[in-house]
């Protein structure tokens, strides 16, 4: 069950099913507590907005699919923080932390870093940032991963979008993207795509049957996909 982007409903009841995550979250630190919108007023006994709760958007697809293209388009657009998985464990390579070569090796070999060294640099971009609205770009991979984010922040995403693009054209894409990339050569990538199938699927159809995902046709130019991407968040300005 794909959720089209005609439908918004998800948006229009996201408090209501944000508390109800947060209830169901059970143990782990929460960064939603940072951001808590709703705090107890000793004096009146009541509840008082201090700071809106973050919205987060998960943007998923598989290698090459145009999920960083489409990030900076909704940045421009809509004011997120776009946090890249890839990129801030790419970032960890640079800055020779005790993580780094275990981390190239495994973006080389095309497989999944352990998700508690993910989430905890996700967990840290979230914390530094003074905005209240991100899109976590390439996360979760794997059902591992997302478990892993909701025990750790304590919260699930409001929306996700699935970029969905045909094989031969990601393939094409990656091949042709020319950035440098340890793991943008044909037998990274046949390994990626496996991964995707196997580990990245299943979150995404997690994500359909929650009715928070927003699948878009990766296919066409760089325009006409924002253009299909625009609605999901016309409706939040
Ligand atoms: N609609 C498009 N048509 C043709 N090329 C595109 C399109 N969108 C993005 N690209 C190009 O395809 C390449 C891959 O795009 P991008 O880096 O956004 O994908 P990605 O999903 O983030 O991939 P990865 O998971 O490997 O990081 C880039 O060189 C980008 O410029
Ligand atoms: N949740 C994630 C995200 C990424 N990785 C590793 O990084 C590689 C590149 O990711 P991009 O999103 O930039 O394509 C990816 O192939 C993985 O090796 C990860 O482990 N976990
Ligand atoms: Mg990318």
């Amino acid at each position: 069950m794909w959720r089209r982007v005609a439908s918004l409903s998800p948006l229009v009841s996201r408090s209501k099913s944000r508390l109800l995550d947060q209830v169901q979250v059970a143990n782990g630190f929460n960064v939603w507590q940072v951001f808590s919108t709703q705090v107890l007023n000793p004096t009146e006994g009541g509840v008082s907005d201090r700071r809106r709760t973050p919205l987060v958007t998960f943007v998923l697809g598989g290698p090459g699919s145009g999920k960083g293209t489409q990030c900076t388009r909704i940045v421009e657009t809509f004011g997120f923080t776009h946090l890249s998985a890839g990129d801030l464990l790419r970032k960890e390579i640079s800055s020779n932390s005790e993580n780094g070569s275990m981390i190239l090796n495994t973006i080389r070999e095309g497989k999944i870093v352990p998700s508690e060294v993910t989430v905890k640099l996700i967990q840290k971009a979230i914390e530094a940032s003074e905005n209240d609205r991100f899109l976590i770009d390439g996360f979760p991979r794997s059902e591992e991963n997302r478990i892993a984010y909701e025990r750790v922040i304590g919260a699930e995403p409001d929306i996700v979008l699935f970029f969905d693009c045909p094989v031969e054209e990601m393939v094409k894409r990656v091949l042709n993207r020319n950035q440098g990339r340890v793991d943008d050569n044909i037998d990274t990538v046949k390994e990626r795509l496996k991964v995707f199938t196997e580990l990245n699927l299943p979150v995404i159809k997690y994500y359909s049957e929650k009715g928070k995902l927003y699948k878009i046709d990766a296919t066409g130019s760089e325009d006409e996909i924002f253009e299909r991407v625009r609605p999901v968040f016309a409706v939040l300005r």
